[in-house]
């Protein structure tokens, strides 16, 4: 209650204190006397502007932040004097006491009228939390926008050049409907062949240079787009490349494909572009305004009635257009996502007879973005609808205001053609303005989802730095807890610990979906447990260098995956230096070498999309072959022997278990695989249940031995 009280005490010693320095100012202008016409209006104008800016200065230090409310009142309460004066004045030629002399009679009269219209304001377009909240969103797009022009550094040469043709072609676009109206005049009276032909020439000059300067800025333009729009599709795919596993699991391929191929390409061109139509047509509006200030200022005023009206309208229209937009653009994310879905499992579709089904599922997504468009559409209608009429109503208001001035001798016909050539361009730009504004906020709405993926910081770092000369391979997994982060109430692994010795194979072996393979994911560091830790020759897993730990640490899955390049590339996957000779050692010990040179091409074979050209097994053996040539300290396979013929998996495990001092581990479940190993772990429920060799194991009659039982039995 007195902390209440305190706080009115404050605001109200702070709005004396404003008041004492308004009025000072007040009445120091009115002190300085000047004796023409433009320097009293240069005086009246200069000492509104420092009102406002003393009276912003005092609430801001003494209450903080000012509200929208509290703005739109001292702007309103500093002007006025300044505008009523020169509004009478242009009017009238009549001067008035506010103005020529500072009365404390009109210093109360233009705060009653300036808090009857801000109260007046604030019931019709209340201050409503949507407002603040679409007052933010334009802030950020602000930023964002800024931040894609920061980001265009590089192409500041060309866009540059492309601004200054910009400036050259509306010039000279500019100054073509004066010439009009001189040969009009020209026309209408005395024709004189001199002048006549002179203003031809300037017309068709003019038309040139703004042809000319036109194409010109497309060009040097379009080439800046494209230069940022292939830098910023690097830098998102780069930083995709860095997330980690558990981002692609969570986000759909369909959103990062949009984001990188629509999102990239509307974020260079709308916001370039825009720029380019921003500053064309605000050189455009003032080149014209002050053209036509010097044929007729009083029609130039009734005229710029115009732009209050227009920018409120554009503020709503642009509000809800931002608001659909961002919806659709999801939206479309979620169509395409559901084809690329379909395109790359589309034998899955057919042997399932899901064609129609799929179909239906794509028209679904896409009538949901048509409805957003439909309602963006009717909004934008809406929007044009009210923006030609107000156009409308103002050029009645110019005819007829015209033609009292020709009839007083104010103004020429010819003067007025130009005049009337001059408002339809200026209504125009000043409508494209204000549509330039909001569109280049709601093209922003695509910069920042691209920035969000730009900035998003991998959760699985890789900033290890640790590459020891010599690497012996002993793992050890430390009480090990962990859940998938799509799955994140599942915990898979518990409290797991286990010690895979150099020199040794290491089988993992258990019930399907237990954790097998997720304990190989996280030795590969795909994912960080959520408790305990990895050791690797003693330290941590993270504190390796990123590459170093992947060329040492290799895994052959179960079901391999090749890239659409050559068998040669293939194997050298991800290798900068890597000789054809070190390839086909790798490729021997795979048991892949003769298959491969019996193809035409050897090693130089194209393996087609996924490796579609190749079967299971020689994929496999490919895959062998890549993990091999690394020469790995540590050395996974993950059910590898599956889709490996008999002979093939004894030539393989043979040149594996050779190799002295490496650790292997081996996840199997074919019981001539599992006998082989030094040390068999089994893995139930997310939990090491046993241990120990096939013998021991096989003498305890646990859980390995129903196990084995089982195998015996399939
Ligand atoms: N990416 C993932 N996101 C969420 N859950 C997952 C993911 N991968 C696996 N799981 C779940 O984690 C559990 C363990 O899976 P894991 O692949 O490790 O089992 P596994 O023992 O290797 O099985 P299998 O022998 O069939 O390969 C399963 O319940 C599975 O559904």
């Amino acid at each position: 209650m007195a902390k209440n009280k305190m706080t009115v005490v404050y605001k109200v010693a702070a709005l004396g204190c404003a008041v004492c320095v308004d009025l000072s100012v007040f009445y120091t202008h009115g002190s300085f006397v000047t004796h023409s016409v433009s320097a009293h209006f240069a005086r009246l104008w200069v000492f509104a502007v420092l009102r406002c800016l003393a009276l912003t200065a005092v609430l801001q230090l003494t209450v903080g932040h000012i509200k929208p409310l509290l703005f739109r009142v001292l702007t309103a309460h500093s002007l006025l004097p300044a505008v009523f004066e020169t509004g009478s004045w242009a009017l009238y030629h009549e001067e008035n006491q506010c103005g020529r002399q500072a009365d404390v009679r009109c210093w109360l009269l233009c705060t009653a009228a300036s808090l009857a219209a801000a109260l007046f304001w604030e019931v019709i377009v209340p201050d409503t939390d949507e407002a603040a909240a679409g007052r933010e969103k334009k802030q950020k797009a602000r930023v964002l926008f800024v931040r894609v022009l920061r980001l265009y550094r590089p192409d500041y040469p060309l866009m540059l050049g492309g601004f200054v043709f910009l400036s050259l072609a509306v010039l000279c676009e500019m100054s073509i409907p004066f010439y009009t109206g001189k040969v009009i005049d020209i026309l209408s009276g005395q024709y004189k062949q001199m002048e006549f032909g002179s203003a031809l020439f300037y017309m068709g000059l003019y038309s040139l240079g703004s042809s000319v300067s036109a194409g010109c800025r497309g060009g040097l333009l379009l080439c800046a787009i494209s230069a940022f729009t292939c830098r910023i599709k690097v830098m998102l795919f780069g930083a995709l490349t860095k997330q980690e596993i558990g981002f692609f699991e969570t986000t759909k391929t369909g959103e990062l494909t949009h984001r990188l191929s629509k999102d990239t390409k509307l974020m260079g061109q709308t916001v370039c572009l825009n720029v380019n139509v921003l500053l064309r047509t605000f050189i455009k509006t003032i080149g014209m305004i002050f053209l036509m200030l010097s044929l007729s200022w009083k029609l130039t005023l009734i005229i710029l009635m115009e732009t209050p009206i227009t920018g409120l309208i554009q503020n709503i229209y642009d509000t809800h257009y931002q608001r659909l937009t961002l919806a659709m653009q999801d939206s479309m994310a979620l169509a395409n996502e559901a084809v690329s879905e379909v395109v790359s499992n589309v034998r899955v579709v057919r042997s399932f007879n899901a064609e129609k089904h799929e179909a239906c599922r794509y028209d679904v997504r896409l009538m949901e973005a048509h409805a957003l468009k439909t309602r963006r559409g009717t909004v934008r209608a809406v929007y044009l609808l009210v923006q030609r009429l107000i156009g409308l109503s103002i050029q009645v208001l110019m005819m007829y205001f015209g033609r009292q001035f020709i009839q007083s001798g104010q103004m020429t016909t010819g003067s007025l053609l130009s005049f009337i050539l001059y408002q339809s361009d200026v209504g125009d730009s000043i409508r494209t303005l204000a549509y330039s504004i909001g569109d280049m906020l709601n093209s922003v709405g695509a910069a920042g989802k691209v920035f969000e993926y730009i900035d998003r910081k991998p959760l699985v770092t890789t900033h290890g730095t640790l590459k020891p000369d010599v690497l012996r391979g002993h793992v050890n997994f430390h009480n090990l807890s962990f859940a998938y982060p799509s799955n994140p109430d599942k915990n898979v692994l518990q409290n797991i610990s286990l010690e895979l010795k150099p020199g040794q194979m290491t089988a993992l072996v258990g019930p399907s979906g237990e954790g097998k393979s997720t304990c190989v994911s996280l030795l590969q560091r795909l994912y960080d447990p959520q408790a305990g830790e990895i050791l690797l020759d003693n330290e941590p897993l993270e504190l390796y260098d990123h590459s170093f730990l992947h060329n040492k640490v290799t895994v052959v899955s179960q079901d391999p995956v090749l890239f659409s390049s050559s068998i040669r590339d293939n194997i050298a996957y991800g290798l900068a230096e890597c000789t054809l000779d070190e390839i086909q050692e790798a490729a021997r010990k795979a048991n892949a070498h003769d298959f491969i040179k019996q193809l035409a091409k050897g090693y130089d074979t194209e393996v087609g999309e996924g490796g579609s050209q190749l079967s299971k097994s020689e994929k496999q053996r490919i895959a062998i072959a890549r993990a091999l040539v690394r020469r790995p300290q540590v050395l996974i396979l993950d059910e590898i022997t599956s889709s490996l013929d008999a002979e093939s998996e004894n030539e393989v495990h043979q040149t594996l278990t050779g190799c002295p001092n490496q650790t292997l581990l081996v996840i199997a479940h074919k019981l001539q695989t599992i006998e082989k190993a030094d040390q068999i772990i089994v893995i139930s429920g997310g939990k090491v249940e046993e241990r120990g060799t096939h013998c021991e194991l096989m003498h305890n009659k646990g859980s390995y031995y129903k196990l084995v039982e089982k195998l015996f039995a399939e």
